[in-house]
């Protein structure tokens, strides 16, 4: 049975996380990825200070903490999508299923397939709903009508949008509403079968329906993939999270289970964050 409930929490007090405690211990899981010693640099400037953690697979982990802390920087170090910056330069190790994805050895584009990512705000392509999902499995070469169809069917009913565009799966990616859009990202996104799932506020271009739906599906896709997101929202991150990490000027707080970190941190400076005295 599922223990998430959709009620809105009033406070993040115990037992006032809008579902039942889960009590996690990262002692318990199989892990999925592991950073070790990781230091990010734009320039001279460090944003990332010997980051330590382990993600725990098909779990959700939330990162927290104030704007400017790293937190977006450090989800785009997941996939390698900080390459893509001028100047930005990485050490440390970050391992996925025991490999460093840093190794002169790893294919960029595979990784990304492996690790996909989603952003604030929905960006599909100007295709069709349709094209949208099939796009990565076209890049892979697959072009055959009734894998593509079947791929396209079991994304967009995994990423909970299936009835309602399944009959104008060939009309514009474009005419969709915004929730619908992010729905439609993350059913491009799962279409190629990744590991790992980068979210990156995802909510914060939604309306609070929408907002919804999408911490319903979080929750839904957990059982498939190991889910990482990056939420200026503790509400948010208290529902949806398994595990969560607060971090502070480029830090790691503090990690650890959310309903404990929610209601008895072992950090002051995560107590004044999440009970609102920070600043
Ligand atoms: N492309 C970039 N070039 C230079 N500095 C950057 C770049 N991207 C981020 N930074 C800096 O790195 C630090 C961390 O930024 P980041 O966006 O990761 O924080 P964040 O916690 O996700 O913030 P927010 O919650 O506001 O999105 C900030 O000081 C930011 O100014």
């Amino acid at each position: 049975m599922s223990d998430y409930s959709t009620a809105e929490p009033q406070s993040i007090d115990a037992g006032a996380f809008g579902r039942a405690r889960r009590d996690r211990d990262l002692a318990n899981e199989a892990m999925c990825l592991e950073t070790r010693h990781l230091n990010l640099f734009y320039g001279n400037k460090q944003a990332l200070h010997d980051i330590n953690m382990q993600v725990p697979k098909k779990r959700v982990t939330a990162f927290i903490g104030p704007s400017g802390c790293g937190k977006s920087t450090l989800l785009r170090t997941f996939n390698r999508m900080n390459d893509l910056v001028d100047g930005c330069r990485v050490d440390g190790e970050i391992l996925l299923d025991q490999q460093n994805i840093f190794d002169r050895s790893v294919d960029v584009t595979g990784l990304r397939q492996r690790v996909g990512m989603v952003f604030q705000k929905p960006n599909p392509f100007p295709k069709s709903i349709y094209e949208n999902v099939a796009y990565g499995l076209r890049l892979q070469g697959q072009n055959a009508k009734r894998v593509l169809d079947e791929a396209v069917e079991e994304s967009l009913k995994g990423a909970a949008l299936w009835d309602e565009v399944k009959d104008r799966l060939h009309d514009s990616a474009l005419g969709l509403s915004g929730g619908q859009q992010q729905r439609l990202v993350i059913a491009r996104a799962i279409a190629v079968q990744p590991e790992v799932l980068l979210l990156d506020e995802p909510c914060s271009a939604l309306d609070p329906i929408s907002t919804l739906k999408v911490e319903e599906l979080i929750h839904e896709l957990k059982e498939q993939f190991t889910i990482l997101i990056v939420t200026h929202n503790m509400q948010q991150a208290a529902r949806v999270s398994d595990y969560t990490a607060f971090m502070y000027l480029g830090k790691m707080v503090e990690y650890g289970d959310t309903d404990t970190l929610f209601t008895n941190p072992t950090n002051k400076q995560t107590e004044d964050y999440i009970t609102g005295r920070y600043g």
